[in-house]
C-alpha cells in the first residue's frame, strides 16, 4: 500500500525525468501499481483512513511520484455536491496523450500545490480549459474522453508529472498573479 513515505519530493531525479511509455499487455507489477495508486487516493479521500495513514487528500498520483519513471497516473477527482457517491472523475490512465485543447484557459483561483512539493508556491497555473484525452484503461482498451472544469485541470498536473514538470514551472516569476484576458478562474 502507497503512503506518504513512499512518494518523492522536490529534489529526486526522477520526478525531472520524461516518463516512459507502457506497453500492452501490461506486466502483473503495471497493474498492480496503477491499482495501488488508485488506493492512495482513494485512502487519502476518506477521513479515518487519512487520518490513520496521515495522507494529505489526494485527487492525483503520477508513478513518476512512487520513483516509476513509467507513463500511468490515478486520477479521483470527488463530486463537488457532497449527497452524490459518484466521483466527478475516476480512472487509471496508461500512456495518457492530450489530442486537443480549448483555445480558452484557465487556473484554479487559489492556485495549485503538489503531492511531491512540501512548500506553498503562490501564483496562477494557467493550464488549458478544456481538453480531449485519449488513454489506454488496464485492460489496453482505447479511451477517448473530454474534460473541462476541474478534472481538466487535474490531468493536465498529472500529465506534466509523465513530462518531468512540476506545477510552479509554470508560474509567473514577475507577476505570479497575472492573468491574460479570457483566463477562467475555477474556484
Ligand atoms: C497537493 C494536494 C493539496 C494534496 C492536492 N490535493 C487536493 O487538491 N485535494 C483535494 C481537492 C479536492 F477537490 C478534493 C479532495 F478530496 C482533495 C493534490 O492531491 N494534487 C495532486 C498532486 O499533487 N498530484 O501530483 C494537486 C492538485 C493541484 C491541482 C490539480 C491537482
Ligand atoms: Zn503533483
Amino acid at each position: 500500500m502507497i503512503t506518504m513515505d513512499d512518494i518523492i519530493r522536490e529534489g529526486r531525479p526522477t520526478l525531472r525525468k520524461v516518463a516512459k511509455e507502457v506497453t500492452f499487455p501490461l506486466s502483473e507489477e503495471e497493474k498492480n501499481l496503477g491499482n495501488e495508486l488508485m488506493e492512495f487516493l482513494e485512502n487519502s479521500q476518506d477521513p479515518q483512513k487519512a487520518e490513520e495513514l496521515q495522507l494529505r487528500g489526494g485527487v492525483g498520483l503520477a508513478a513518476p511520484q512512487v520513483d516509476v519513471s513509467k507513463r500511468i497516473t490515478a486520477v479521483l477527482v470527488p463530486s463537488l455536491d457532497p449527497d452524490s457517491k459518484e466521483p466527478e472523475f475516476k480512472d487509471v490512465l496508461y500512456n495518457p496523450k492530450i489530442l486537443s485543447h480549448s483555445v480558452q484557459e484557465a487556473c484554479i483561483g487559489e492556485g495549485e500545490g503538489c503531492l511531491s512539493v512540501d512548500r506553498d508556491v503562490p501564483g496562477y497555473v494557467v493550464r488549458q480549459a478544456r481538453i480531449t484525452l485519449r488513454y489506454y484503461n488496464a485492460e489496453g482498451e482505447k479511451k477517448k474522453i473530454r474534460l473541462k472544469n476541474y478534472p481538466a485541470i487535474v490531468v493536465q498536473h498529472e500529465l506534466d508529472h509523465l513530462n518531468g514538470v512540476l506545477f510552479y514551472d509554470h508560474i509567473n516569476k514577475e507577476s505570479p498573479f497575472t492573468l491574460n484576458e479570457g483566463v477562467l478562474v475555477i474556484e
